[in-house]
């Protein structure tokens, strides 16, 4: 507004068509990172930095560009102040917020670190699979309830069985058995969201847990899995799989594992190729 009420427009003749494109672009560029640092980043001292920085650098650009089609009188030099004054200030408080992302990134990746030597000292790890075992799920579903109870949130166990694993280990040889296992885990893995686990909870079965998602989501999974396993060359196609998603928001993690075992053994399941079936849980 200052600027249009102090500035007078320039000639057509007398525009700089280069330096309008030039400064247009860093403009625009400088409002992209403004937007991707209001969208992705959680709120906090850090964003703040880098909010305002941007910000600046977006107001000094700005006025950068619009004194391409407006001049101002020569005894006016505010504007000149307000043009030149916010970026260097703008990239200093951008440089602070960026150090502080990096000390903020440095402490995420020493956690994930801590995670991982935490999940490889108590081989909490299938050595088939390569999946979670039981042991993992236990103690990440007693956690993930509390914290979904706590937020009210829902929270549903999928489960998954071979029918018939035994008569396939039989006829194939366990090494066929071996082979079709680490396909449906990495098949199944391939499925989930960040936030969900797959587990191996026994020999032929398999548990998902759904973190922040009801029976209707995770009917629709299901309903999805089936679909993606069911065109699959690398699965053996003589095999049956069954399963069931239950809603345990409300349960705890014995009898959230014993509701949803519960529901998938009450599958009688006629035995034809790679049918899956669902329960409600
Ligand atoms: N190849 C292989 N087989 C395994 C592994 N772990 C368990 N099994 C086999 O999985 C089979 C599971 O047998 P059951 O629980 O009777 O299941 P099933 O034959 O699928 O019977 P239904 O589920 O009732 O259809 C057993 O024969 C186990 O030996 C493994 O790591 N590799």
């Amino acid at each position: 507004m200052l600027a249009l009420s102090l500035g007078v427009s320039k000639l057509p003749s007398k525009l700089d068509w280069f330096d309008i494109l030039g400064e247009g672009i860093v403009l625009l560029v400088a409002l992209l990172w403004l937007t991707l640092i209001i969208s992705s980043r959680p709120a906090g001292r850090v964003t703040e930095w880098l909010y305002y920085g941007s910000l600046l650098l977006v107001c000094s650009f700005f006025l950068d560009f619009i004194d391409e089609f407006v001049r101002y009188p020569d005894h006016i030099r505010i504007m000149s102040w307000l043009e030149s004054l916010p970026a260097p200030i703008g990239m200093l408080l951008l440089t602070y917020g960026l150090v502080g992302w990096h000390r903020e990134q440095r402490i995420i990746n020493r956690q994930l670190q801590g995670r991982e030597r935490f999940l490889r000292d108590h081989r909490l790890l299938d050595p088939l699979t390569q999946v979670y075992g039981l042991e993992y799920l236990y103690a990440v579903l007693m956690r993930d309830l509390e914290l979904h109870q706590a937020k009210q949130q829902p929270l549903c166990l999928a489960m998954l069985n071979i029918q018939q694993f035994a008569a396939f280990n039989r006829r194939y040889g366990v090494a066929a058995g071996d082979a079709y296992l680490v396909a449906l885990s990495e098949q199944l893995c391939s499925q989930l969201r960040a936030s969900d686990i797959l587990c191996r909870y026994a020999g032929d079965r398999f548990v998902m847990l759904l973190a922040n998602t009801n029976q209707q989501q995770a009917e629709i999974f299901v309903q999805h899995v089936q679909q993606h396993l069911a065109n699959l060359p690398a699965l053996h196609e003589t095999l049956a799989l069954d399963i069931v998603a239950c809603d345990v928001s409300t349960l705890s993690a014995m009898e959230a594992l014993r509701q949803t075992e519960h529901a998938l053994n009450s599958l009688k399941s006629p035995r034809y190729p790679l049918t899956m079936h669902m329960a409600q849980g």
